[in-house]
């Protein structure tokens, strides 16, 4: 986006939300992955995300400065995550993206967080299931009613043809609620268990703290994609699952940093899912596959640039 008045853009979440379709940002946010792990200090410098933790909201402000000098993109991305009650009007999940100029340093754009945070987090998982998931994958199952449920419901239904989507939620109105604005049939399961047993991918898109999903009930071979618990104290697998699968992550340094799920269970990172990308690690489909997202700014900053 190239601004040569002193003014920057600045585009609110419908204008993003029109101008971001996954048509566009799949391909590029692959791109982008790949780059990322080939990555040098001086090509790309992306560091680990900072945190100032929000004790009273349980939730966090997160910091996530990027710089692709080939691409001439410097950008920062500032995100807010708070836990709501079931059933608030606002969103958990809210940010702001900003663009400079690489060269002059001043602030070109100011863009809508919270639309890019859902589309590039979704398209993410994506394209892990794309290189991870099994084969004949049939079943697609949503752990979560909320954003991210919402995003990842959008891009899987648009670019995988499953015959079967499964939703659980903690509370089960809100899984209805959450079905009643889908355009395709969805079953919606009243245990995490029955939601997951048989699944070929499975998404864990909650604000939980504690596994909710466990690896007795996984069917050897299936994919999860991971959005959650982005604190190191914070879970949504056990360490069963973590420890049997192969787990891929966006960012090596992030996972070690952030990943309660990858940190308190032990389990070693097998590859960033840039190296499958590039060929440089094997896409285990074969296998339970794990794909932890923590959200790699690099990436939707590269999505609007
Ligand atoms: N990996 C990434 O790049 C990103 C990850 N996230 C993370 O994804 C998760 C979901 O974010 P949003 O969809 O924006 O939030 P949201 O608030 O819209 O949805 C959260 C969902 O989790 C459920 N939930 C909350 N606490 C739970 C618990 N203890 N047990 C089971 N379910 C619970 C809620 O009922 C709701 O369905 C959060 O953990 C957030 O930090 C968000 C953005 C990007
Ligand atoms: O990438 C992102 O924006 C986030 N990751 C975890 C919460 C928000």
């Amino acid at each position: 986006m190239e601004n040569m008045s002193e003014s920057p853009v600045i585009l609110n979440k419908h204008e993003v939300e029109r101008l971001l379709s996954y048509e566009d940002l799949v391909p590029l946010l692959e791109s982008a992955m790949g780059k990322f792990s080939k990555r040098d200090g001086s090509e790309i410098i992306q560091p680990v995300r900072s945190v100032v933790p929000i004790q009273q909201h349980n939730g966090f402000l997160g910091l996530m400065p990027a710089y692709l000098a080939a691409e001439g993109i410097l950008c920062t991305k500032m995100v807010t995550f708070y836990q709501r009650p079931e059933g608030s009007s606002l969103p958990s999940t809210q940010a702001v993206v900003l663009l400079f100029h690489p060269e002059r340093g001043n602030i070109t754009a100011i863009l809508d967080g919270e639309a890019i945070t859902s589309k590039r987090t979704a398209a993410a998982s994506a394209i892990s299931a794309k290189f991870l998931k099994p084969d004949a994958s049939e079943v697609l199952c949503i752990l979560g009613s909320g954003q991210q449920a919402k995003s990842h419901y959008d891009v899987f239904t648009k670019l995988f043809a499953f015959k079967e989507v499964r939703v659980w939620s903690r509370r089960k109105e809100m899984a209805q609620v959450f079905v009643n604005d889908l355009q395709g049939p969805v079953r919606v399961c009243s245990s995490v268990k029955k939601a997951v047993m048989g699944a070929d991918v499975i998404i864990t898109a909650t604000g939980s703290s504690q596994p909710i999903l466990f690896g007795e009930w996984v069917k050897p071979g299936a994919h999860i994609a991971a959005v959650g618990a982005c604190r190191p104290d914070w879970r949504e697998l056990d360490d069963e699952l973590m420890q049997g699968a192969v787990v891929y992550v966006d960012s090596r340094e992030g996972a070690m940093a952030e990943s309660g799920d990858i940190i308190l269970s032990g389990a070693q990172i097998y590859a960033e899912l840039g190296e499958v990308i590039n060929g440089c690690s094997p896409a285990q489909r074969e296998r339970t596959t794990v794909f932890k997202s923590l959200g790699n700014y690099v990436f939707q900053s590269y999505s609007l640039s």
